[in-house]
């Protein structure tokens, strides 16, 4: 079996959690911040209340939010993980560590080899990070791949910083062969799992084999 990480984000209805909860993902996640793909935390709340989420964890992403939003709002839904997809800094991610006990996942957009290094002074405050492309003002969600032949030195220093790191952007049925050549430690897909900007259950299946298979082949 692959021990890549995965993660479905974006779901944005109660089909989609449901498709969520029914594939083999880790982590599923709900966008709390201005997008096409936002939910209310009361909808959020209610979905899991009726489906709870078992062994999965989950995930609030949020954009330069109120740290008093992003508690109210893991507390409320039951959140495992907040993940900062904005332009947090250092002293604002430690004031979210010194308020919430779970994990805490921080975004890098990658830009240059200056992104790589900026990963460094988040630690000790964050469990995770995600690499992930910004298009404008378009912060999370672009279907668009940053570069990747910078994931290498990205994958170094997270493990100097004994954290995984999660690769997002732009990963989808015909692209994840070549992400998982670099073998990330996990990976977070929106844009790649859906059709008709719904949840598809057969692109999730694709992906869910193609990880399988690459981890097998690893581990031969
Ligand atoms: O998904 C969004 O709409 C979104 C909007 C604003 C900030 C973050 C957002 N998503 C965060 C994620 O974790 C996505 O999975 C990640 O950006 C990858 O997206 P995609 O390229 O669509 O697979």
């Amino acid at each position: 079996m692959s021990n890549t990480l995965l993660k479905y984000c974006g779901n944005k209805t109660l089909l989609d959690y449901q498709i969520s909860l029914q594939s083999n993902a880790d982590y599923i996640g709900f966008v709390f911040a201005a997008s096409k793909r936002r939910v209310c935390p009361v909808n959020a709340s209610n979905w899991v209340e009726m489906n709870p989420p078992g062994k999965k964890k989950l995930v609030g992403v949020f954009v330069n939010q109120p740290i008093e939003e992003m508690i109210d709002t893991a507390q409320r839904v039951g959140l495992d993980v907040i993940q900062c997809h904005g332009d947090e800094n250092v002293d604002f991610m430690r004031r979210l560590r010194s308020r919430f006990t779970g994990e805490i996942w921080k975004v890098i957009h990658h830009k240059n080899e200056d992104s790589v290094y900026s990963l460094v002074a988040f630690q000790g405050l964050i469990t995770a990070v995600i690499v992930d492309k910004k298009i404008g003002n378009q912060y999370g969600g672009t279907g668009t791949s940053f570069d990747w032949s910078y994931i290498p030195a990205y994958l170094k220093v997270s493990k100097s910083l004994g954290i995984p790191c999660i690769i997002a952007g732009g990963v989808n049925d015909e692209t994840i062969n070549e992400l998982l050549f670099f073998q990330p430690d996990g990976v977070d897909i929106s844009t790649g799992i859906e059709s008709n900007f719904r949840k598809d259950k057969r692109k999730m299946t694709l992906i869910e084999s193609m990880v399988k298979n690459h981890g097998k082949q690893r581990t031969s």
